[in-house]
């Protein structure tokens, strides 16, 4: 254990990275992924089982936290570690992305954000400042800086405005920071799809030295490859010995693409949401078990697996449970896509260390498509 934050890189296998982040918390093992436990929970699951699955961190949210339980009130409890019974690394966002896909009534101004909660109409005012004080009352590891992520398609003004409102507040979020050995303020790059004004953006952060970067504005709809391009024009601007996480990604496809452009963290609400929704990710590709084929399947997802909801539970159950609605469905099939996504982050933590994560890569998409027999 240390009483510090750091990264090292223990191998390299082109642009992938396989890594380790220290914390006073614990260590995360990267590439990593990160399961959304937006209001302290991830959902359908035990936050142990969490962990059994091979999770180092998971997500919170400063934006639903604030609103409810608030802030104060989760400091006075502990920190949502305590509340959460959750002693490992957390990153909370700064609540600027929630707060423009979530909340009515929201303006931005130089000084900050105002919006009217989504919850019970409240209106409130959030600055930079404000946004690092809620993480640390949470008592964040991770704290993202408050930023404008603008939705695409947007003109290259609007880009650029937004842009540097984040660089601006960037510096502010760092001074409201302050030196905080154990833990970690990341900045986040912007600049849409337009591949200079990210550079500018990556290059700005850099200049601040700050001891981890998010690339932001991305995995709101955009087509992959566009994400892919700007992946390949950010990471570069970035420095090498500090991680890098990839905002909202992804699908596992989405996950190896990006590993390949240097990303070390991700974080998704594919793999639970999908869950609640009936969606199994398995190594041969996905299965809907709404579809009425899986009625008398008596096969389980995976017999290989070691996970018992993807060994133990024929499809034909499966299907019954979600097709009934019952809660155990969607703990079953969570359960099964957590499992599957930290799978998958191990098995691409072990390639890039034999130096052959593109082979893996490939033998990866191969078995997705090769179907289910
Ligand atoms: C799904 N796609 C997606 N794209 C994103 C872009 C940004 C962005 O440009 N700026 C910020 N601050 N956050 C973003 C998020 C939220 C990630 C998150 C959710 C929950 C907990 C902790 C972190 C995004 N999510």
């Amino acid at each position: 254990m240390t009483d510090a934050f750091s990264f090292h890189l223990l191998a390299r296998d082109g642009e992938a990275r396989r890594g380790e982040i220290s914390t006073p918390r614990g260590t995360i093992r990267t590439p990593a992924f990160m399961p959304v436990g937006t209001g302290g929970t991830v959902k359908a699951m035990y936050l142990d089982q969490v962990r059994a699955l091979g999770s180092d961190i998971i997500l919170g949210n400063t934006y639903h936290l604030m609103l409810r339980p608030g802030a104060e009130r989760v400091a006075r409890l502990g920190g949502l570690h305590e509340f959460a019974r959750w002693p490992y690394p957390i990153l909370t966002d700064s609540g600027g992305f929630q707060v423009m896909s979530l909340s009515a009534l929201r303006k931005i101004t130089e000084k900050g954000v105002t919006f009217r909660s989504h919850v019970d109409g409240q209106v409130f005012d959030m600055s930079p400042e404000r946004s690092i004080e809620i993480q640390g009352l949470l008592d964040s590891d991770i704290q993202m800086q408050l930023d404008e992520c603008v939705a695409l398609p947007a003109d290259e003004k609007e880009i650029a405005r937004a842009m540097e409102l984040s660089l601006r507040w960037a510096e502010r979020c760092k001074t409201a920071f302050g030196d905080q050995p154990g833990k970690a303020m990341f900045g986040i790059v912007q600049g849409g799809d337009d591949l200079k004004l990210r550079e500018s953006s990556a290059s700005a952060l850099a200049a601040m030295d700050l001891k981890g970067y998010a690339v932001g504005g991305l995995a709101v709809g955009e087509p992959q490859e566009v994400m892919l391009e700007v992946l390949a024009a950010t990471c570069p601007a970035l420095p090498s010995d500090k991680p890098r996480y990839l905002m909202g990604v992804g699908t596992p496809d989405d996950i190896l693409r990006s590993v390949e452009r240097g990303v070390d963290m991700f974080d998704c609400v594919m793999p639970t949401r999908a869950g609640r929704h009936g969606l199994a990710f398995t190594r041969r590709g996905k299965i809907n078990l709404k579809n009425a084929r899986h009625a008398e399947d008596p096969r389980p997802l995976d017999e290989e697996s070691d996970c018992p909801a993807t060994r133990d539970y024929s499809r034909a159950y499966l299907h019954h449970l979600v097709k009934s609605g019952e809660a155990l469905g969607g703990m079953l099939l969570t359960w099964n896509n957590l499992a599957y996504y930290q799978g998958l982050m191990a098995d691409i933590r072990t390639a890039i260390e034999a130096g052959r994560f593109a082979e893996r890569a490939g033998e990866i998409r191969e078995e997705w498509v090769r179907g289910d027999m």
